[in-house]
């Protein structure tokens, strides 16, 4: 976007004028299954700004995996409105959204999801070659330095370790410079040196790179290595934690019920 269409997109739009990355408005999501309805959420309400690093967690069935399909549009809220980036996802319609979600929204998952046939670099390329779009050769110089992989990208996910195949698919969300990277317990299938390198990176493109980051996680050490955490109980944000310490997450969770 232009420096002028970006400034007319903000006096359309004053969450993005505002610099929110993420906006959920009175998102409620119920399903209907063999018991009756179940309320997954129950009213949430949350903003993301730009350039900042938010963890969500709660005790399990308080909604943090639904809070976050909604919020990067591959779950339909039930009631309420998520905008990202300044565009109401709810108003696209398919395969409008698949698309906006492939090109606007990175994911990082606890399995790193690269394909095994690919190298390391073509794993990274495939989401912009799929949009059709040419890579930025020199973020995706930045990022591949930032995350220190450089001399591993012509090697398979297979002659990777898993810490290393974690940076690739962090790479991977970022090279389409996303209005958002949403990270689902990102580091749950490392070890605890190869987590703190990743916790320590994704801080690191959201500080140094201005991106913006929501990472589910259970672990209070990880979450403290964000900005903020959100904490969910029975489908609400129940409270917001800036710059909290780990033990004040553990202490929360366990009056809410564990983990
Ligand atoms: N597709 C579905 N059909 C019926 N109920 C669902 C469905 N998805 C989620 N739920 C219910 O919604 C509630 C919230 O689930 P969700 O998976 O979002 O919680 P969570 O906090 O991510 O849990 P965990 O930490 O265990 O992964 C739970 O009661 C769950 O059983």
């Amino acid at each position: 976007m232009t420096g002028v269409a970006a400034a007319r997109h903000q006096e359309r739009d004053p969450l993005a004028a505002a610099g929110v990355a993420v906006a959920l408005v009175g998102v409620h999501r119920s399903y209907t299954d063999g018991q009756g309805r179940v309320t997954a959420l129950d009213g949430v309400s949350l903003r993301v700004p730009r350039g900042s690093f938010l963890a969500v967690m709660g005790p399990s069935g308080s909604g943090k995996s639904t809070m976050l399909n909604c919020a990067c549009g591959l779950d339909r809220p039930t009631s309420g409105t998520v905008e990202i980036g300044g565009t109401d996802i709810g108003a696209l319609k398919e395969p409008a959204l698949t698309r906006f979600r492939r090109e606007r929204v990175g994911f990082v998952f606890q399995s790193y999801n690269l394909l095994p046939t690919l190298t390391a670099e073509d794993n990274i390329t495939l989401p912009l070659r799929l949009a059709g779009r040419r890579p930025d050769a020199a973020w995706l110089r930045e990022l591949v330095d930032r995350v220190g992989i450089g001399d591993r990208l012509g090697h398979h996910p297979s002659e990777l370790s898993g810490g290393q195949q974690q940076r690739v698919a962090i790479v991977r969300a970022l090279a389409m410079t996303p209005d958002v990277v949403f990270a689902d317990e990102p580091t749950g299938a490392l070890d605890a040196e190869g987590a703190d390198r990743i916790l320590g990176l994704l801080r690191e493109v959201v500080d140094d790179l201005g991106q913006t980051v929501v990472m589910v996680t259970h672990d209070p050490r990880a979450a403290a290595r964000a900005h903020a955490t959100a904490v969910m109980a029975a489908g609400r944000i129940a409270d917001v934690h800036q710059a909290p310490r780990p033990a004040e997450l553990a202490e929360r969770l366990a009056f809410l019920g564990g983990n």
